[in-house]
């Protein structure tokens, strides 16, 4: 394990940032903090950083206690969401900048700054001021910057979080692939489902300063420990009393079939290469379905049809455990005997 933090409290005043949040993140891997704003995900990056002191519990990296360390004697590289580059000095300047104050050779240092420019694909900037890049090079920059020192521990707080979506897209792509070549353990802060589930091997959901759940993304899409993971990860309907992915159900129709809960289509819309299908039970629930655009042709259901509603097999459900939204009991029980696959199970 390369960083373990073990019980780790953190109080502002009154508010409870973290409470005893333990977790292990494995060396060599990209790993996610992934939440809500406000839960503590930038919290427990700069406790790991040593930004910020934890008021209980410990932080080893790499086997070493590192809970009193000051950041430099860490070995971490850090990059925040709006990099604080030298502007005076060029880009090459700056990512040498700390090979310089460890007093390396001249040779060494343009020999690595010249390796690290090629690696973040900015060889033909490094004379330029930072003021000079777009923002998507800046960042590039400042990961250059982080990775010139060869930190054990590459933190990265909403790295591309101020950049436009496209460029946003591009660089989580980017990152992924720079991973891949240099292994660093890499801790990055995301609010992003979509940007976790993309690049991370591992995600630590993080909510109100506990951490609601660890594993791949595969484990916390398709096994969410509980409501509020499955709802973070992706959308969400209601069938009866569980929780279902929209993609994960299935339509009918055909006056033969009586599997699956009868309803009524109140809905369709397209979203590019998909259809949301609003459906309407006998009961009286809401519920949405996402098919593909030639599922849906094929199936040739309209607004006002009458459709059966089934969940494809083995897809995760989560019971909730809103009582608001809880169905009536009459309806998850036909639900169950029409035979609904694993939607009796409650976890
Ligand atoms: N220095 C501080 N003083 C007081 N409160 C703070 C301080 N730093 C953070 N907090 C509070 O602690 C909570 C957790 O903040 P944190 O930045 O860790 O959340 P986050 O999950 O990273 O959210 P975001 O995605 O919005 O950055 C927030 O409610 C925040 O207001």
């Amino acid at each position: 394990m390369s960083i373990e933090i073990s019980n780790v409290g953190k109080r502002f005043g009154d508010f409870v940032a973290l409470d005893d949040v333990s977790v292990n993140i494995p060396s060599g891997r990209l790993t996610a903090l992934l939440g809500p704003s406000g839960g503590g995900k930038s919290t427990l990056l700069r406790i790991i950083a040593g930004l910020e002191r934890a008021d209980t519990g410990r932080v080893e990296i790499e086997g070493v206690d590192a809970t009193g360390l000051p950041p430099q004697k860490r070995n971490v590289g850090f990059v925040f969401q709006h990099y604080a580059a030298f502007k005076h000095l060029s880009v090459r300047r700056n990512v040498a900048f700390g090979l310089e104050i460890r007093k390396r050779s001249k040779d060494d240092i343009r020999r690595r700054v010249d390796e690290l420019l090629a690696l973040v694909h900015l060889e033909q900037f490094g004379d330029r001021l930072p003021a000079q890049l777009s923002g998507g090079q800046r960042q590039r920059m400042a990961l250059a910057r982080a990775l010139a020192v060869e930190p054990t521990v590459l933190l990265l707080d909403e790295p591309f979080g101020a950049l436009d979506a496209k460029v946003r897209k591009e660089l989580r792509d980017w990152l992924r692939r720079l991973h891949d070549e240099v292994h660093v353990t890499t801790v990055f802060v995301t609010h992003d489902q979509e940007e976790a589930l993309e690049v991370a091997d591992e995600i630590v959901v993080i909510n109100e300063g506990r951490v609601e759940q660890i594993g791949s993304p595969d484990d916390l899409y398709d096994r969410p420990a509980n409501e509020f993971v499955m709802r973070f990860l992706g959308p969400v309907t209601q069938l009866g009393d569980q929780l279902v992915r929209p993609h994960d159900l299935q339509l009918s129709t055909g006056a033969g079939d009586r599997a699956g809960v009868p309803g009524r289509v109140t809905r369709v819309t397209r979203v590019g290469f998909e259809s949301r299908v609003g459906v309407i039970t006998d009961d009286g629930q809401a519920v949405t379905v996402t098919l593909t655009r030639n599922e849906l042709l094929a199936l040739g259901t309209e607004v006002g049809d009458e459709v059966r509603i089934r969940l494809a097999p083995e897809s995760p459900t989560t019971t909730s455990t809103t009582p608001a939204q809880s169905a009536p009991v009459s309806l998850t029980k036909k639900f169950a005997s029409a035979g609904g696959a694993n939607l009796t199970q409650t976890s």
